[in-house]
């Protein structure tokens, strides 16, 4: 039976591997086209959106090539209802071009029709929930770094019986190499397209966690381990970019309470979840405005590729993440680290006024 998981699971992973790389693909091509100026109509056909609901398309075209005959529930960020009345029809079909413009050219396919395009998008309508078998994906987590032109990233999980047992990020631009404190607050920002710049994020609960290049094939190869010293002089705090989904004069206050000296690193996405995997930094901190409610896709990949790296992911209070209650998380505050210094930031958490 446990053989048989396995195998189911594998086949999971190289699948989700394979989807997020091809929709990563069609967000690098409208993002470039963005920075050469080439916007769409804004009101009308905007560009992001389009990227958006494109590479949920392109998620969902792939995994149910990879996985053919297979059950299929997802929970996704996007829906076509919009792109479905009069006035989103020309979004409709430029959504299609894109897609199609990919998945001709980097798998072998016929072209699909935009009735095909918007079916797809709205496999992503499942509430999920703790019974069953679900994907759960964030086409694009970031669109405002997307659109800023840092970072953003391609996030896909699977839940089992409300567990997250895989989750893949694509990261199309974080650097291969380590965004070290000479980077700058906002480290590697605006590096669109150039060398060294993308990675792939894979793990499975109880098999470790993997990174690699984004371009490429196959599975990310170099295993991912947390140093878990407990040394608070060299720890990093990382947080959202955007001052509106996180308190910062809040985490500011955590941060002088542990003795953490170095600046924060703020960077858009879950790309915060792979650089954490990976020891960019050791903290991920996350404290929205009071009503403010999370999203299992904000946080499903992510969760699952820092835990097999060695971290602990929790809310303010240290209960695990519940993925297994619908589309939302409901919780207060999100916080991610290795044993140590996850213990130190719950008791300084613990000890600062709100
Ligand atoms: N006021 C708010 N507070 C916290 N998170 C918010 C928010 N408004 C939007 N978000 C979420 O923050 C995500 C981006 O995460 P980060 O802050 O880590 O860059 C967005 O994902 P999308 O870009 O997929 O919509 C969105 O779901
Ligand atoms: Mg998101
Ligand atoms: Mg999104
Ligand atoms: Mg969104």
């Amino acid at each position: 039976m446990q053989q048989i998981q396995a195998t189911v699971l594998d086949q999971e992973l190289a699948a989700a591997c394979k989807a997020v790389r091809l929709a990563s693909v069609l967000c690098q091509q409208i993002q470039q086209q963005l920075q050469a100026g080439e916007k769409v109509d804004k009101e009308d056909n905007s560009p992001v959106t389009i990227a958006d609901y494109g590479a949920q398309a392109v998620v969902v075209w792939s995994l149910q090539q990879s996985l053919a005959g297979q059950p299929f529930s997802m929970v996704a960020e996007e829906d076509a209802a919009d792109l479905r009345s009069e006035s989103g029809r020309i979004m409709a079909d430029r959504i299609t071009e894109v897609v199609n413009s990919v998945i001709t050219a980097h798998a072998p396919a016929q072209p699909l029709t935009t009735d095909q395009v918007l079916d797809l998008i709205d496999q992503g309508a499942s509430e999920g929930g703790s019974e069953g078998r679900h994907w759960v994906l964030d086409p694009i987590d970031g669109t405002r770094g997307f659109v800023g032109q840092r970072q953003y990233a391609v996030c896909l999980g699977r839940l089992q019986q409300g567990q997250v047992v895989l989750g893949v990020l694509g990261c199309p631009n974080l650097p291969q190499q380590p965004i070290t404190e000479a980077d700058g607050l906002e480290g590697a920002a605006a590096k669109v397209g150039s060398e060294g710049i993308g990675c792939l994020f894979a793990a499975q609960r109880g098999q470790g966690a993997f990174v690699g290049p984004l371009t490429g094939e196959g599975l990310p190869q170099q295993r991912l381990g947390l140093d878990d010293s407990g040394d608070m002089s060299a720890v990093r705090f990382m947080e959202s970019y955007e001052a509106k989904h996180n308190d910062f004069s809040f985490t500011g206050r955590v941060a002088k309470r542990m003795g953490v000296t170095q600046a924060p690193l703020r960077l858009d996405s879950q790309a915060k979840y792979g650089a954490l995997a990976r020891g960019d930094a050791a903290i991920y901190i996350r404290f929205p405005r009071a009503g403010y409610r999370e999203k299992i896709w904000d946080h499903c990949a992510g969760a699952v590729i820092v835990q097999e790296a060695g971290a602990i992911i929790s809310d303010a209070a240290g209960t695990p993440l519940d993925f297994g209650k619908g589309r939302y998380l409901d919780l207060v505050g999100i916080v991610a680290a290795p044993p140590k210094v996850h213990a130190a930031l719950l008791k300084a958490i613990s000890e600062v006024p709100a």
